[in-house]
């Protein structure tokens, strides 16, 4: 969900985007799970949660404040509405970019009741000055409100009621210290095995009164980036498909013919991501090659390919980050059907790849700021940034 601000992350309208088209918004909500039972996946972090959520309950208090971290789409504002849910609680909800001054946050807080929970989106987004009156807010329910300026400005405490906040971000390397600190619960939201998606999708085919086989949901789940929003995208756009042809039943051979209408394939990948490693094998013979040159060669913007493109791929092992720039990996030659050149400077490079920016957990990967070599982030994994 997102509640002000621009984000290229959230706010591509690609049909495989993690993030939500404003006219199907409606469907979506309809779709989220209500509560922590129905929640799909996740099994550790609903566990914890769960046991937060009791406990407070238990002794009658507010929940401690809670961190979300993960990829767009994978059900942070979802959890956020279901620890309401949960808590019997009201949810307000605001996020960082609507947040720039100290001002907006104190007038959110103090109009906050006992109890509630302020769900924060994109929180690493806040201006700082917002950002160190909530450690106050948090840790102490005050906020000191500054009035007057210079010589003649006083300062007045304000007490507040007991709250929760939520706060979710795709960047937690991007949020200081003192701020995570104050959470007592972080979870960090992994990408859905197929398997997970294909519950994700039984349920809402249930609730959109559609009729799939097995093997129609298998298609779907494997073209979904392992992301439930996606899933019920492809869901939905498979729905009008069925619809238009006057099919009752949808196999996996009508799912397959629908979602290659919109140009997602079999592994999920759309006309961008396809674009980025094509032009990665034949423009540049499958480098190493600089973001920002690939970006011109693409016709994106550095920053779409480097958040929407970029860390599927790296996730998928189609293409790698060395210090020299992007490279393709073997399995994006074999996914073009194309033949890697014999004698490539791109070999050699393809060893230079930490495991998990050749194959496993990008969401780690594009959530650290860009522009240097060789930095170590803060969940202490060795990557690889370029910019040229
Ligand atoms: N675990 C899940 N089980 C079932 N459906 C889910 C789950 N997680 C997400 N969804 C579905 O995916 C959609 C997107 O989830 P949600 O908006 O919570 O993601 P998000 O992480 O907050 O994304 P963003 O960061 O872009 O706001 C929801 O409409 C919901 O229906």
């Amino acid at each position: 969900m997102t509640t002000g601000g621009f984000s290229p992350e959230q706010g591509d309208d690609r049909i495989v985007a993690g993030s939500s088209m404003s006219e199907e918004r409606e469907v979506e909500a309809a779709l989220r799970p209500k509560h922590l039972a129905e929640f799909v996946g996740q099994h550790r972090v609903r566990n914890q949660l769960s046991l937060v959520l009791e406990a407070a309950k238990l002794r009658g208090a507010t929940a401690d404040h809670i961190l979300l971290s993960g990829p767009p789409g994978l059900g942070k504002t979802t959890l956020s509405m279901i620890v309401a849910e949960e808590m019997n609680a009201p949810l307000r909800i605001s996020s960082g970019p609507a947040i720039q001054h100290s001002g907006d946050l104190a007038a959110i807080l103090s109009s906050l009741t006992e109890g509630e929970v302020l769900f924060l989106d994109e929180i690493h987004r806040m201006s700082r000055p917002a950002e160190e009156m909530l450690y106050m807010a948090m840790e102490d329910f005050r906020v000191d409100i500054v009035v007057g300026k210079g010589a003649g400005a006083t300062s007045i405490p304000l007490e507040l009621p007991h709250f929760t906040i939520v706060g979710a971000t795709t960047r937690a390397g991007l949020l200081p210290g003192p701020l995570r600190d104050r959470f007592g619960f972080t979870g960090h939201l992994d990408f859905y095995s197929n398997d997970e998606l294909e519950l994700v999708l039984r349920r809402s085919a249930t609730m959109l009164d559609m009729h799939l086989t097995s093997e129609a949901f298998t298609e779907i789940a494997t073209r979904s980036r392992g992301t439930p929003r996606i899933a019920n995208r492809l869901l939905r756009r498979v729905r009008d498909w069925a619809l238009v042809n006057q099919l009752s039943d949808v196999d996996a051979r009508a799912a397959a013919a629908a979602l290659d209408m919109y140009e997602v394939d079999s592994r999920g990948l759309d006309r961008l991501d396809r674009s980025v490693l094509d032009a990665l094998c034949t423009k540049f013979h499958g480098g190493p090659v600089g973001l920002s040159t690939l970006a011109i060669a693409v016709g994106e913007e550095v920053e779409t390919v480097e958040t929407v493109a970029e860390p599927y791929l790296v996730r998928e092992g189609l293409l790698g980050r060395t210090p020299r720039g992007r490279i393709a990996m073997p399995a994006a030659w074999e996914h073009l059907g194309l033949t890697p050149p014999e004698d490539t400077s791109t070999q050699g490079l393809w060893s230079l790849i930490p495991e998990e920016t050749a194959m496993g957990d990008s969401s780690r990967l594009n959530t650290e700021p860009a522009g240097s070599l060789h930095q170590e982030n803060l969940d202490g994994i060795l990557y690889f940034e370029d910019r040229d």
